[in-house]
């Protein structure tokens, strides 16, 4: 089959794939962009912008049971997941919707179906409908992400257990749902599901919940799921799985025990989709683990093509795949741009947020960077006072003095993640700490408890 050739293509629609399909398709380049699943990727379909809907709702469910701490009374409270659901699906629609709209408008020809490499910046796409075409790329650029990991435990992939993509699609309340993974996508449906009512216990391999974390960020959140009914069993292995997801499971632990519960979720961190795009053939190389190797550039080892995103090995998160397009797309247009030494900001979105920028403690003591640490509890913040939502605390790290730089900022408490903005602002400003201690912020604002942190800096080392 004679290839098809385009100045572009793209394998994958997810964030960095598709800004630069829109990007190039709008300067009149040819882009044809290889989709085998949902348009757009895993954001809007699967992933963040559905969990945070669902999560949304499950915290209206909170509040209407907590209302009448607040003086206001309501009657018995019950959940309609499959209404929750159907409000995430409206939501999901619209952005489709949105999605096929932009992709007619930047001229970009939209291929359904898998591609593979089967020579250099030549791929051959088993279509969705039936048939396959050949595409060849003058350059070709990979966005393939990631998708759940399933541990290698007996019975586990028998027991059919849910991955975030099925758990958003239940539509029923799971009677006791055990979660493997105290990561981000654990934490976030376990309070989620918790809240809507299901019985839910975290079973993680890890001693601590976000490990990569300082350990009081674990134990704040292992505080917070304790708070809410959530059980979380640390340094545990699942050795073997009996049952069907849905029905009934039994979930026996390195050590006997044996854990009976109605689902499972599986969310143990991820795996590239590079195992069947034959990179190989492609001359495109491929670390251990199965992500593309590229330079800070964004460039693979074969000539002409590229890889962003999570196949890329960069950081799990939506805006860390916008910004790789962004590297790629000024590299491509004559510019120069690195993803070396970025800020790069992460938000775990439960009730309250966890809001993270730059180094951590625990980085900071590896990397023997000398720091000072101020720390306050959310408490001390009067908007927190306001809104009966205490819970949490805000720490900054400070290089030593006399550099009065900020090297990093966790937020544990109400609008974390907005709070986040401010001080991040300030590192990319390369503002000295004081700037903020000294700053005039409006009153009551969880922005104003930045000037009671950084009041908190030591003057000495
Ligand atoms: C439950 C959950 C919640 C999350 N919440 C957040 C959040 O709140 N904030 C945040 O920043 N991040 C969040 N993330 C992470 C975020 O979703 C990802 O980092 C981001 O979507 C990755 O985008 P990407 O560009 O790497 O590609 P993806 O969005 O993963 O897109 C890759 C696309 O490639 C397609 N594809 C794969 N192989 C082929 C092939 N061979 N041929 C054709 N097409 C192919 C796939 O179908 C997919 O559509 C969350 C993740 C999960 C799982
Ligand atoms: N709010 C957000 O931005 C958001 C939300 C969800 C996901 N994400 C991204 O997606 C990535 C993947 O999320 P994730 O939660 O799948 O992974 P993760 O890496 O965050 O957490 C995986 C957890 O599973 C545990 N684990 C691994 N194998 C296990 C096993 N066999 N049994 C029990 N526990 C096991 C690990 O100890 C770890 O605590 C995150 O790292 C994050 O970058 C981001």
């Amino acid at each position: 089959m004679t290839p098809e050739r385009f100045e572009n293509v793209i394998i994958g629609s997810g964030e960095a794939g598709k800004y630069l399909a829109w990007t190039l398709g709008k300067k009149g380049q040819g882009v044809a962009v290889v989709e085998r699943g949902k348009i757009g990727g895993a954001c809007p379909n699967v992933a963040c912008l559905p969990t945070k809907n669902v999560i949304y709702g499950a915290k209206v469910a909170a509040m209407v049971r907590e209302a009448g701490r607040f003086g206001v009374r309501t009657g018995p409270v019950a959940v309609d997941m499959d209404a929750v659901r159907a409000r995430k699906q409206a939501m999901v629609d619209d952005m489709q919707a949105v999605h096929l709209n932009n992709f007619h408008a930047g001229g970009t020809e939209l291929v359904l179906g898998e591609g593979r490499f089967v020579g250099p910046r030549t791929i051959r796409v088993a279509l969705n409908a039936g048939g396959e075409r050949v595409l060849q790329g003058d350059r070709v650029f990979l966005d393939v992400g990631t998708r759940a990991s399933l541990p290698p435990i007996p019975g586990l992939a028998d027991a059919r257990p849910m991955t975030h993509v099925e758990a958003l699609d239940l539509g029923r309340l799971p009677a006791h749902l055990v979660i493997l993974g105290g990561g981000y996508v654990g934490l976030e449906f376990a309070q989620a599901l918790r809240r809507f009512g299901s019985r839910v216990t975290i079973l993680n391999r890890s001693g601590r919940l976000l490990d990569r974390e300082d350990p009081d960020v674990s134990e704040a959140l292992l505080q917070l799921m304790d708070d809410e009914g959530v059980e979380v069993r640390l340094n545990v292995a699942a050795a073997a799985v009996e049952g069907r997801s849905g029905e009934a499971l039994r979930i026996t632990l390195d050590g006997g025990s044996v854990i009976e519960a109605t689902d499972l979720l599986v969310a143990a961190g991820r795996t590239p989709n590079t195992d069947s795009l034959d990179a190989d053939r492609g001359g495109v190389e491929l670390d251990g683990r199965g992500f593309v190797r590229v330079n800070d550039r964004l460039e693979t080892t074969a000539d002409g093509v590229w890889a962003m995103g999570e196949c890329a090995g960069s950081p799990q998160f939506t805006h860390v795949s916008f910004d790789d397009y962004r590297v790629v797309r000024d590299n491509v247009l004559g510019g120069s741009r690195s993803t070396a030494g970025r800020l790069v900001p992460y938000c775990l979105f439960t009730d309250p947020e966890l809001a993270h920028v730059g180094l951590s403690e625990s980085e900071a003591k590896a990397q023997g960077v000398p720091y000072r640490v101020a720390r306050i509890p959310t408490a001390r913040v009067l908007r927190a006072v306001t809104s009966s939502a205490p819970r949490g605390f805000l720490k900054a790290l400070v290089a030593a003095a006399p550099d009065d730089r900020i090297l990093g900022f966790t937020a544990f408490g109400v609008e974390a993640s907005e709070l986040l903005a401010a001080v991040q602002t300030a590192m990319m400003g390369g503002m000295p700490y004081t700037a903020l201690r000294d700053g005039l912020f409006a009153h009551p604002t969880m922005a104003e408890g930045l000037a009671l942190l950084f009041a908190e800096t030591p003057r000495i080392p």
